[in-house]
Formats: structure tokens, C-alpha cells, sequence
């Protein structure tokens, strides 16, 4: 109020006659506060308010539309609602409590995804009255594509400068080894806005603040790696070291000693020289168990005993030492199928499963493709000191109907390989489906009635649905039961309601999607 007036009385221009301005600083207040609420309801994509107990009091007819989504049949019944009941996922409670406003926000629920702004109510005392809440945008993949890319090269390009700064401090310091264990990405290097990528990344997040062993659960190439490097760099170990073990890549006779350390004089010769193992490195921080499918049974249970106890006994030694790490495990491999044929101990996989995350596969993604495209361009470009790749909608049409065996690592080959070939800057279709062919890949091709897949609203391409109808079948099962969990706040027995199925059949196919 105070600054109104102040404004209003150093402007010239609110003085002069015949502007139709209010001339005191009331009226130029409520003036602006009526223009700017009036401009809100009309530009957003919807609107309402709640009273000081939650409750919904209005809504503006751009919010109408969203209450079929919502599963709310009219305004009628929308009003009068506690704001939790009819719009899941909410936080306008925290708003309420904290005065707080949150001005810029994505909200996920069965609805959809939106970027949305709350804000309190407040009278001339501060005290909250009740509070506001403005969907900005419906649909962010699409309509805020070309932010949401850039944000994700300047995150990158911040993530590059940290690491440089990280490797020469550790120089200085005359421990250039703390330089490669520390987390090379954040959760904004995991490109995605799709609800898929969002839900991951929630999930995530969420496990960043516990400090039970994480599982991560997907395909090769789809970030598994990265959401790891993202969870130590958010949770409270983040000044410890991150350090990972590629099991796969270790042969089975060095394994016992790269986990466990070598103790002094354990071994005579030049191979075994003694040196701390994997879980000392990484006290005090995480230690990224990268394909943990591949651990071999004679390892598994004294890994068991590790998680368990804490303790690791070095390779020749006798002594107990402690280590404090976070596990977090990932695999591309089916575990749970791997302990009921007996490959894998069944009490390490529940000492692992603890916070199960699924990592969704390129092709439940469909809609983040421009966006990687863009950031695995620009990256392209820096490396190889070349322009970054143009893709017209043909192209990236191709790209989001194939079926990405091998997710963001396969996609970043393609376009690399296509850069490599291409005299200019441009990449088409026909160029994309040559390099797919070369790699053994037959290209699917985009149907030409069908919907832009790559704005993931569309229904499946032609060419995407000739593919084992079992596979699809699982696919459209696993959307749905994602959909509703996250309509009904995780509340099984609306689910399973809403879906038409059993309980015992919810549990079952939760189990296997490892939710
Ligand atoms: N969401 C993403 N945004 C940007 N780049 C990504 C994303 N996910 C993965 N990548 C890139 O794709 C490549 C493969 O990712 P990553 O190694 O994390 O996959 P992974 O699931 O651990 O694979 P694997 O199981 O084969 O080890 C990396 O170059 C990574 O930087």
C-alpha cells in the first residue's frame, strides 16, 4: 500500500487530468489489484480460491474444464470441497500455513501435469485469509519445450564448470582422485518433462532425503547412472565422496579386493599392492553399485554381511573396519526373477529393495525426445567443435516412433552417427533411418494419420503398434495403474476400484512394475 502511494505521487502522469486514473493511492490500489486479477483469470488457464480451512470458495470458468480430468462432474461439486479431496497432489495447505507464496510450481496428478502459481490471501495484518491458486500452463512439455531446453544446457554447462573447478581445487590440494568422486550430474541434468521423467525424478528426489539403499530399476541407457550422481548430489552426503563400481565390468577374481581393499602384506608381488576398497572410498558418502544383476554368488553374501553390519574385512587382513556409505544399487537386469530362478540371494534383494525406483524407458517418454535431441545436439556440438544439429518435424517424428532398445545412449549414437555423415547441419528423416538401418535397427516409420507422438498426447503411431501385442498390452497396464495411483494419492483400494480389478491383481501388477 505504502509503495503505491509513493509511486503514485512521484509519476507526473498520475496527476495529469483527464487520464481517468484514481488520484489517491486507495484508488490506484485497488485499481491495479482488480486489472491484475481480472488480467490472471483471462491469460491463465484457470483459477480458484480456497477459504483460511482449505476449503474451495470460487472458480473461474477457465478451471471448469479441468474438473472432468479431475473426476469432478460439475462446478456444484467442486465447491465447497476440502482443496485436498478434488485436486490431488496439492500443496495449497503449505501455502495456507506458511503465508508462503510459491509462485512458479509443476503439479502432477491424474489430470495431468501443470506448471502453476499459488498464493496467499493475506489482510492489511498479514493474516492469511484464505489463498489463490492460477494454473499458468496445461501441457509444459509442449508449451514450454524451448525453456525447459535451455535450462537444461545452462544446467549442464554449470554442472561442466563445477566439475572443472572441483578437479582443479582437488589438484591443488594434491588429491586429484576427490575430483572424480564427487556426483557429475544434478536431478536438472535429467532432461524430461513428461509425467514419466517427472515422476521419476519425484521419486527420486524424495529418496535424496532418506538414507535407505535406493534400487534402480530400467533399461540400459535410460539415466539410471545419472539419477544416482542426482541423489547423492541432493541428499545431506553431498560433500562426500560419490563412488561407483561398474560390477560387469570387473572380473570376478578382482572383484572380492576392489570392493573390500587390500590389507598391508596380504600378498607378495606387484599385483596386489595394498589399497583401500570401494566401500572405504566412499565412507562418508554414497557408493553406485552399477549392475548389481551381475554380482556373482560367491560375492553376494558377503556384500550382504557389508550392507548389513557395516563392516568390511580387507582382503588378507583379520581386522574389522567400519565404513558409513548410502547404497545405491541399479540394474538392468529382472531381479526379482533372477532371485526366483535362484541367481540372486533372496535376502540381498530385500536388503536392496528397499526404495525400489522404476526408470522408465525412452518409449514411455516419447514426448521428452525434442528436448534430449536439443541437449545431446548442443553436447555434440561442443565435443566435436561443429554446429549443433537441425532436425525438421519429420525427423524427430521418426525418432519418437522407434522403439529405443537401448534409450538415450542408442538416440545420442544415432545422432551423432547422422552428424558425422551430414555434409551441413541438417539431419532429415531419410538420413536418421539409413544410420538406424546400418546399426542392425529396422527404422519404424511414423503412420501419416496418426496423431504427433512426439507431443505425447496423440495415440500410438502405426508403425509403433506393429509390435508384440503383449508388450503393448504391459505398456498401457502400467500407464493406467501409474494414472490412477497418482489420481487417488497412492490409496490401492481406489485404485483398484477405479481400474475394475482385485486388490490381489493391483498388488500383483505393482509388484512387477516394481511400484
Ligand atoms: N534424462 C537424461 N537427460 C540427458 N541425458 C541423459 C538422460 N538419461 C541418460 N542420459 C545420457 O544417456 C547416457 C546413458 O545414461 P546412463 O549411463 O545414466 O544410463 P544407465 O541407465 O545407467 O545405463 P546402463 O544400465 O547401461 O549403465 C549417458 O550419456 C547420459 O548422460
Amino acid at each position: 500500500m505504502m509503495e503505491i502511494s509513493a509511486t503514485a505521487i512521484s509519476d507526473p502522469a498520475a496527476r495529469m487530468p483527464g487520464q481517468g486514473l484514481p488520484m489517491d493511492a486507495d484508488g490506484i490500489y485497488a485499481l491495479a489489484a482488480r486489472s491484475m486479477f481480472q488480467l490472471f483469470s483471462s491469460m491463465s488457464q484457470g483459477m480458484f480460491l480456497v477459504d483460511k480451512t482449505g476449503r474451495i470458495v470460487w472458480v473461474n470458468q477457465g478451471y471448469e474444464r479441468f474438473l472432468p480430468r479431475l473426476g469432478v462432474a460439475s462446478v456444484g461439486d467442486f465447491l465447497g470441497h476440502m482443496v485436498e479431496e478434488v485436486i490431488p497432489n496439492t500443496q495449497m495447505r503449505r501455502v495456507l500455513e506458511t503465508g508462503q507464496p510459491v509462485l512458479i510450481d509443476l503439479l502432477t496428478n491424474g489430470a495431468g501435469t501443470f506448471v502453476v502459481s499459488r498464493l496467499p490471501l493475506q489482510d492489511e495484518d498479514g493474516a492469511v485469509l484464505g489463498a489463490i491458486g492460477i494454473v499458468l500452463f496445461d501441457q509444459p512439455e509442449t508449451t514450454l519445450q524451448p525453456l525447459i531446453s535451455k535450462f537444461a544446457l545452462l544446467q549442464r554447462d554449470l554442472d561442466e564448470a563445477r566439475r572443472e573447478l572441483a578437479a582443479q581445487r582437488s589438484r591443488s590440494q594434491r588429491a586429484a582422485t576427490q575430483g572424480e568422486r564427487r556426483a557429475k550430474y544434478s536431478f536438472a541434468s535429467f532432461v524430461g518433462s513428461s509425467p514419466a521423467a517427472v515422476e521419476v525424478k519425484r521419486q527420486a528426489r524424495r529418496a535424496a532425503q532418506s538414507m535407505s539403499p535406493v534400487l534402480l530399476l530400467g533399461e540400459t541407457g535410460t539415466g539410471k547412472e545419472v539419477l544416482a550422481h542426482a541423489i547423492h548430489a541432493a541428499s545431506a552426503r553431498a560433500a562426500g565422496p560419490f563412488v561407483g563400481v561398474n560390477i560387469a565390468a570387473i572380473p570376478e577374481s578382482l572383484l572380492e579386493a576392489e570392493f573390500f581393499g587390500v590389507a598391508p602384506g596380504a600378498f607378495t608381488g606387484a599385483e596386489r599392492k595394498p589399497r583401500d576398497g570401494k566401500f572405504k572410498l566412499a565412507d562418508g558418502g554414497t557408493l553406485f553399485l552399477d549392475e548389481i544383476g551381475d554380482m556373482p554368488p560367491s560375492l553376494q553374501a558377503k556384500l550382504l554381511r557389508a550392507l548389513q553390519e557395516g563392516e568390511i574385512e580387507p582382503l588378507g587382513s583379520n581386522q574389522i573396519v567400519r565404513f558409513d556409505a548410502r547404497v545405491v544399487a541399479a540394474t538392468s537386469r529382472d531381479l526379482a526373477q533372477m532371485v526366483r530362478d535362484g541367481q540372486f540371494r533372496e535376502d540381498l534383494f530385500y536388503r536392496l529393495h528397499v526404495l525400489p525406483i522404476r526408470v522408465p524407458p525412452l518409449r514411455e517418454r516419447r514426448s521428452d525426445i525434442p528436448a534430449l535431441v536439443e541437449v545431446l545436439g548442443e553436447d555434440l556440438a561442443l565435443r566435436n567443435d561443429m554446429p549443433p544439429p537441425e532436425l525438421g518435424s519429420g525427423a524427430l517424428e521418426l525418432l519418437a516412433v522407434q522403439a529405443w532398445r537401448g534409450n538415450i545412449r542408442e538416440l545420442r549414437n544415432v545422432l551423432e552417427q547422422a552428424a558425422m555423415r551430414s555434409d551441413d547441419a541438417s539431419l532429415d528423416a531419410a538420413l536418421l533411418a539409413e544410420v538406424l538401418r546400418s546399426s542392425g535397427v529396422e527404422p519404424l516409420t511414423p503412420h501419416p494419420g496418426c496423431g504427433p507422438s512426439v507431443h505425447g498426447r496423440g495415440p500410438q503411431d502405426g508403425a509403433g503398434l506393429l509390435r508384440p501385442l503383449a508388450d503393448q498390452v504391459a505398456e498401457l497396464e502400467a500407464r493406467a495403474i501409474r494414472a490412477a495411483l497418482a489420481a487417488h494419492g497412492g490409496n490401492k483400494l481406489a485404485v483398484a476400484r477405479a481400474l475394475g480389478i482385485s486388490r490381489a491383481k493391483l498388488y500383483d501388477r505393482l509388484e512387477q512394475l516394481n511400484l
